[in-house]
């Protein structure tokens, strides 16, 4: 990663690697955390891994693993059995009454290491496994170094980057999910200690606070939740398309190309976090819509599924998935692996869907040539191609035009008021009066037909 120009603080991923996961797949889940970890506004400073038939039970590498990372971070390289418990910056960002309405913390881990920046040693360690929080605390002792998992991390950036009401509410409940067993007693008072009591039972009040508080935020969800599935009972009927994958995919950017908007594109992982909704541009008729939803990681922590199941339910209503894939990525095909069994875990997998392999730009004519005949039928594209986007913006409309058929309506003129709503779900081909009221011949998808036809029954 590009040592770009604020002094980013340094960070030592460690990794694992457990029998049946081979070379390739293991430097490449590396490689991923390191993305990861750059987002989350870190250098990486150094990678350790080791073969192992599991993670250690004490603190996930062996000894001498352990010490040699260690010697990276600066720490004693041993769990000394009875040390004042370093504290951890990292929990106390997990701090309980850190409610979602609070000002978004702008503030990175960046700034606070700024002040330890002579010595330049990295300042966390990044374990690319789910670890227990005994692990971390052991690592933490043994390296003087803050400590969080890849769940955390993934955590964490989902919660810079949710803006949407709906969106903040569920990365807190799964934020305060993650947090609730890793609350420890905590010592000393400097940092952001906000008049928090001492011993066992202080720490049991604050996770029933905590319990508290993610119930309150599921009332609160449950209650957005419904609004919004109203609203999407009403857009059933309108042709719809949802962009789908991996994220750093580009769906992003193709939702800017098709719809001419300009919803956030960046070489960041989880970029995007809430689903948008646009027309597709030139308009056609009816309207076309298009969303961009969220990307899909590998180990994508469980609690995040579930939480941000309603954000992808808006795929489910689409009536036709494009599957993006970034198909310059070595790994794109495990890639594609995750988006369809996300997919499939919310029984999207019904839904007709296209193939798109995106950023061909990337390869050259012999990649391409072979992404292409792998697989048969996918559309191999660039999202900086306004050729290539708008050959998709003409498959697309195809394979809706297909799917309409042509009907007559008659609209009494008592109904003239909703004759909108026709202009909405379908195209008119022409239109005819009488004493009756409007003879239109419009073509639309049957099920936006047979609502038309219900509206405007005598
Ligand atoms: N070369 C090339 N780069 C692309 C293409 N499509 C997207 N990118 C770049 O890939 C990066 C990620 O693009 P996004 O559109 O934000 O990806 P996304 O799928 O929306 O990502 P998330 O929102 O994080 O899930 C950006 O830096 C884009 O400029 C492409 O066809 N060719
Ligand atoms: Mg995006």
């Amino acid at each position: 990663m590009s040592n770009s120009s604020p002094i980013r603080p340094l960070a030592v991923l460690v990794g694992v690697q457990l029998p049946g996961v081979s070379d390739v797949d293991h430097t490449a889940d590396l490689a991923e955390l390191g993305r990861l970890v750059h987002t989350l506004g870190y250098e990486v400073a150094a990678t350790v891994s080791q073969k192992r038939d599991a993670l250690a039970a004490a603190a996930v590498l062996g000894e001498g693993k352990l010490k040699e990372l260690a010697d990276l971070t600066g720490g004693q390289g041993y769990i000394p059995s009875a040390a004042k418990e370093r504290k951890s910056k990292a929990r106390d960002r997990w701090k309980a009454n850190d409610a979602v309405d609070d000002a978004f913390e702008a503030e990175t881990d960046a700034d606070e290491a700024f002040g330890e920046e002579e010595t330049r040693k990295p300042t966390v360690v990044i374990v690319d496994h789910d670890i227990t929080p005994s692990q971390a605390r052991n690592l933490e002792k043994a390296t003087g170094a803050e400590v969080l998992d890849r769940t955390g991390v993934i955590v964490d950036i989902f919660h810079r980057h949710a803006h949407s009401r709906e969106a903040r509410l569920q990365v807190e409940i799964a934020r305060l999910n993650y947090v609730v067993p890793r609350m420890r007693e905590s010592t000393g008072s400097k940092e952001r200690q906000r008049g928090r009591g001492t011993g066992e039972a202080a720490l049991e009040l604050d996770r029933r606070k905590v319990r508290d508080r993610i119930a309150e935020l599921r009332e609160e969800l449950a209650a957005i939740q419904k609004q919004q599935a109203n609203r999407r009972v009403a857009r059933k009927d309108q042709l719809r398309v949802a962009l789908v994958g991996y994220t750093n995919a580009g769906k992003s950017s193709l939702m800017r190309a098709l719809t001419g908007s300009n919803v956030l594109v960046a070489d960041k992982l989880f970029a995007t976090l809430d689903t948008t909704v646009r027309a597709l541009s030139p308009a056609t008729k009816p309207r076309l819509l298009v969303s961009d939803t969220v990307g899909f990681i590998k180990k994508l922590p469980h609690d995040l599924v579930a939480s941000f199941r309603s954000t992808l339910d808006e795929a489910l209503e689409a009536s036709l998935l494009l599957y993006v894939v970034d198909a310059s990525d070595p790994t794109y095909e495990a890639q594609l692996e995750v988006t369809e069994s996300v997919l499939a875990e919310i029984g999207a997998d019904v839904v007709p869907r296209m193939l798109l392999l995106n950023k061909i730009d990337r390869l050259d004519e012999e990649g391409r040539q072979r992404v292409i005949r792998r697989h048969r039928g996918a559309i191999a594209l660039s999202a900086h191609d306004p050729k290539d986007v708008e050959a998709l913006r003409q498959t697309i409309i195809d394979h809706f035009e297909l799917s309409m058929i042509d009907e007559e309506l008659i609209v009494p003129y008592a109904k003239q008021s909703r004759i909108s709503e026709i202009y909405e779900y379908a195209r008119v081909i022409s239109e005819d009066y009488d004493e009756s009221g409007a003879r239109l011949r419009v073509r639309a998808l049957p099920a936006a037909l047979a609502r038309l036809r219900r509206v405007f029954a005598a």
